[in-house]
């Protein structure tokens, strides 16, 4: 591991024309309790905002309220030709997004600049192209018949996790708003800047007031939203703690959910795998983001066979990893998001250690301002070991080493969680039979962690309900209504 010399690019403007972004506009609160955003490569405040008071939450669902049924009676071709010109204008400004989102998170530039904004775009292109040909069926039954409508569902609530600020705002939005419906989205309190761009962008590209609302706070304000009854529908991307609370809240009133939880997901790395793609996949499935991805591939079982050899690769290419500035172009390893999830991490790592994995690599807080650890690598990890079971949301890999094919199916499966899942073979028939066996929503053979939008992406078991992206995520903003046809006479008993 290296340390980059300081050129930063130049910083985007952080502090905000306001907190919030109702009914088409900017809008503050000034007496909101103050939301400091912190950089995390350094700790300094970049920006301070307010969390909503309870008037803010009203505007903004009556705006929305106020909004959906115009945007619903709009066609199919008008709303996504809006959604397409605002993916447009995030790819003209793609520069300035991304290196805002590098501050707002901590993640390198190198990163953002690929997959954060140009990943929202992609999904506003892309259901900005679905959204003329959402449609129901006809049924012939003799003379009668019977046709579906797929509607929108009404008011939708979006609530966002951390990690990927911008990205998680537009795969909530463009398939709520391709489908007629209108949102109000909550970003992490973490990170609350990124989806004001994309309401200003939205609103730019043409996009009628009320349609896409953003409101900034923590936990309480996403509650508030949760719980009203003018809402038909939560998508929560966050933990399974907090996936638990909405979920139940969402109960209340029926209303649809889409829950994008954590994981522990596991890859399975086989004697016969391409030593370099496996590695590969091990550093995609854990480094990238410093490891605060849900669908991580945070149990890397590796075949006896390989295990040696494995190590040394993955510990030689982790030497090559740049930690610095994330502004830097060239650094491709930045800070965690937040002091708090640097000391959790670091608790994992020391609870490794505790309990008798091998620390191989990495996992010390390191010696310069912002909130900076090395990418650890643990060895002789054993299923029982608190990292092992546990999401960390964090750059701590752990191998546990296995013999069969069968064992191995059992061990990655034996967990309550199951986002995504990993094989890296050059036997295709077992790459398929063993992806088929394991327990998980987004799966990867030769490969890791690529989400494109086409992909349907989400998890079973406790990793969540619903599917974000490809035309899976269609059903999941839409209800049919279907209507039976009589062609003939009514024959009544009486
Ligand atoms: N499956 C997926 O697509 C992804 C899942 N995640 C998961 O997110 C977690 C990390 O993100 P965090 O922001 O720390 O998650 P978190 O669960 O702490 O918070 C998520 C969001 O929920 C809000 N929230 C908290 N309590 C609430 C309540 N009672 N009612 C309504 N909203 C509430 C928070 O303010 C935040 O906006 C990890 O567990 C990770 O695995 C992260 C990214 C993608």
């Amino acid at each position: 591991m290296s340390e980059t010399a300081k050129s930063p690019l130049e910083r985007p403007r952080t502090q905000p024309e306001g907190s919030h972004h109702i009914d088409g506009a900017y809008v503050a609160d000034a007496g909101g309790r103050p939301l400091p955003v912190i950089y995390p490569a350094d700790g300094s405040t970049i920006a301070t905002l307010e969390h909503a008071g309870p008037d803010l939450v009203e505007q903004a669902l009556a705006a929305a309220s106020r909004a959906q049924p115009a945007w619903a009676a709009m066609t199919g071709t008008e709303r996504g030709r809006i959604l397409r010109r605002a993916a447009e204008i995030i790819r003209e400004r793609n520069d300035e997004l991304s290196r805002l989102e590098t501050m707002d998170t901590g993640k390198p530039y190198q990163e953002t600049v690929v997959a954060d904004a140009t990943s929202g775009a992609d999904a506003l292109e892309y259901f900005g192209g679905l959204a003329a040909s959402i449609t129901g069926e006809h049924v012939q039954l003799g003379d009668d018949f019977v046709y579906s409508v797929r509607q929108p569902l009404g008011v939708c609530v979006g609530i966002g996790a951390w990690n990927y600020p911008m990205q998680i705002a537009c795969w909530k939005a463009a398939p709520a708003l391709a489908c007629g419906n209108t949102m109000v989205f909550k970003p992490s309190e973490t990170t609350p800047l990124s989806a004001l761009k994309l309401a200003e962008i939205l609103t730019e590209a043409g996009l009628p007031d009320g349609v896409f609302n953003v409101v900034q706070g923590d936990g309480a304000v996403g509650s508030a939203l949760v719980g009203d009854p003018r809402v038909a529908k939560v998508s929560l991307t966050g933990s399974v703690p907090t996936g638990r609370k909405v979920y139940a809240a969402a109960a209340e009133g029926i209303r649809h959910v889409t829950m994008e939880l954590g994981g522990k997901s596991p890859m399975l790395i086989f004697d016969d795998a391409d030593l370099d793609d496996a590695v590969g996949g091990a550093i995609l499935g854990n480094f990238y983001s410093s490891g605060q991805i849900c669908s991580n591939g945070t149990r890397v079982f590796v075949q006896k066979g390989i295990l040696p050899a494995f190590l040394d690769r993955l510990a030689e290419r982790l030497g090559h990893a740049v930690i610095g500035d994330p502004l830097d172009p060239t650094t491709s390893f930045g800070p965690l998001v937040s002091q708090a999830q640097l000391d959790q991490v670091l608790g994992f790592v020391q609870a490794g250690r505790d309990e008798g994995a091998r620390l191989v690599t990495g996992g010390e807080r390191l010696d310069r301002e912002g909130f900076y650890m090395s990418p650890a690598v643990f060895a002789d990890v054993t299923d029982e070991m608190t990292i092992a079971r546990e999401e960390i949301f964090g750059p701590v890999l752990s191998v546990l080493s296995f013999e069969t094919e069968e064992e191995a199916i059992a061990r990655a499966n034996a967990t309550p969680y199951g986002l995504a899942a990993g094989v890296f073979t050059r036997d295709l028939r077992r790459g398929h039979r063993v992806i088929g066996k394991l327990d998980a929503g987004s799966c990867f053979i030769n490969a890791y962690n690529l989400t494109p939008v086409e992909a349907p992406f989400g998890g079973v078991k406790l990793s969540g309900v619903g599917r974000e992206n490809s035309r899976a995520a269609i059903e999941h903003y839409t209800q049919l209504k279907s209507v039976y046809v009589g062609m003939g006479p009514v024959e009544a008993p009486y």
